[in-house]
């Protein structure tokens, strides 16, 4: 029976970046799949070929990747794997993408005639 995780399914991370570092030891399996970025809405949608990136983890190496982009950590098979996870968010970002997607929906009200525009 382990007594941690063996594998982790398909997510994304509530970070606007993340810093995997493999601290080690000595084991086998565990490779990171990585399949695309995708916004909330279309989180679960199909993987393009050319999004398939599979990763294997080197002691000592770390990965930095955007929390968004779709991932997992496969089983590892043998040894144990130690690993520093960092998620790393910015408030700032975040406040600005509100405001954004705020600009957004006024912009197709506009198009879409919904929205009186001055001359
Ligand atoms: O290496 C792992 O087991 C964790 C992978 C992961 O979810 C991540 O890098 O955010
Ligand atoms: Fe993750």
């Amino acid at each position: 029976m382990p007594e941690r995780d063996v594998e982790l399914g398909f997510h994304v991370d509530d970070s606007e970046v993340t810093l995997n570092v493999c601290l080690g030891k000595q084991f086998s399996g565990g490779d990171l799949f990585f399949r695309g970025v995708r916004c909330d809405k279309h989180v679960n949608t199909e993987t393009q070929t050319v999004e398939i990136l599979d990763y294997s983890h080197i002691p000592g190496h770390a990965v930095l990747h955007r929390g968004r982009h779709r991932h997992g950590a496969r089983a590892t098979t043998s040894g144990q794997r130690f690993n520093l996870l960092l998620w790393c968010r910015s408030s700032v970002y975040r406040e600005l993408r509100k405001y954004q997607k705020g600009f957004l929906k006024l912009e197709l009200l506009k198009r879409e005639g919904k929205l009186a525009t001055r001359a």
